[in-house]
């Protein structure tokens, strides 16, 4: 488990909706930093190495489709926890590693575990996932099942109308039931932003689900027309440095669908860490949910060692 014993869970901390309502972020700002974000030059050489492993270590990885079977869940577990070729392995001087976690559907958390044996977490996405339209009572009893069955992480969906209508205490509440249903589990409570018409919602949107509890902060579903962008991980992280101000609690923070290069996971990498600071490098603080993403790493990793690339095909796909 990635979570230090001494870490200390963020806590519920009441709707202060003066606080919400009178949040701006400026667009242009954020575009501007986003930009320069990614026209930087990358580390290089032994420092990127050491970053692509950290990436690595960071990942979610992640199977969400409706044809998922056990088959692929058990081979996507098997990749999770030996995510490198052991000649990779080797030739870096690294004890083994292995990704954040891995993520899978309600009905995938049984053949996970079985591979897994608790070695590292299950996130089991939940809440009526990805467009979060069943009843309440529906949502709050699926997080229990998942909880039961083993997950132990959950990744709620909000209920995007609460933000489009501005109605916060709605947000609030759900956000809070869920919490409380996922009981010792970690709670991300992903915001799918590409939904969210504004960044103002989406700091909102952080704000709320931060007040009510949230471990985590994720972007996106993955199936939203948009999903992770840097200007809208800038508006989240920002929103977890000023509450961890505010409040001392640290909530982690998780992009989420199309971090598909080495390249990209790089940029979440320096985003966190200039904003954030080196604390937030790590799985208990920060995941990067991905499907590909660990294959472009390990190509990179064996291009760094080997001086050439192979083709992906070559690398174990989950
Ligand atoms: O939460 C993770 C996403 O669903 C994965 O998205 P992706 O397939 O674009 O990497």
């Amino acid at each position: 488990m990635s979570f230090p014993s001494e870490f200390k869970r963020n806590e519920a901390q009441g709707l202060d909706l003066g606080w919400v309502n009178q949040l701006k972020v400026n667009r242009n700002a954020a575009d501007r930093r986003a930009a320069s974000l990614g026209a930087r030059r990358t580390v290089k050489k032994e420092y990127q190495a050491a970053w692509l492993i950290r990436a690595l270590q960071c990942i979610d990885l992640t199977t969400l489709a409706g044809d998922d079977t056990p088959g692929r869940v058990e081979r996507l577990c098997m990749k999770a926890l030996r995510p490198l070729r052991s000649d990779l392995v080797q030739a870096l001087g690294i004890e083994p590693v292995t990704t954040g976690a891995v993520c899978v559907y309600h009905e995938m958390i049984a053949p996970a575990a079985q591979i897994i044996n608790g070695r590292i977490p299950i996130a089991a996405v939940s809440t009526a996932f990805p467009a979060g339209l069943s009843s309440h009572e529906t949502k709050v009893r699926e997080i229990e099942l998942s909880v039961a069955a083993g997950a132990t992480e959950i990744d709620i969906v909000i209920t995007r109308k609460h933000v489009l209508t501005g109605n916060w205490q709605a947000l609030y509440d759900e956000m809070l039931d869920y919490r409380k249903a996922c009981g010792e589990a970690h709670v991300k409570a992903i915001l799918a932003t590409g939904d969210l018409l504004t960044l103002e919602n989406v700091a909102k949107a952080s704000w709320v689900c931060m007040m009510a509890g949230a471990d985590f902060i994720k972007t996106s579903t993955g199936k939203e027309g948009v999903n992770a962008t840097i200007p809208v991980s800038l508006t989240m992280v920002r929103a977890i440095r000023e509450y961890h101000e505010q409040t001392g609690f640290q909530v982690g923070f998780k992009p989420a669908g199309g971090v598909a290069t080495s390249k990209s996971a790089l940029q979440y990498l320096t985003l966190m860490k200039e904003e954030l600071g080196n604390e937030w490098l790590q799985p208990h603080l920060f995941r990067i949910g991905a499907s590909s993403l660990l294959t472009d790493i390990e190509r990179q990793l064996e291009h760094y060692i080997t001086g050439s690339y192979s083709a992906a095909h070559r690398h174990a796909q989950p």
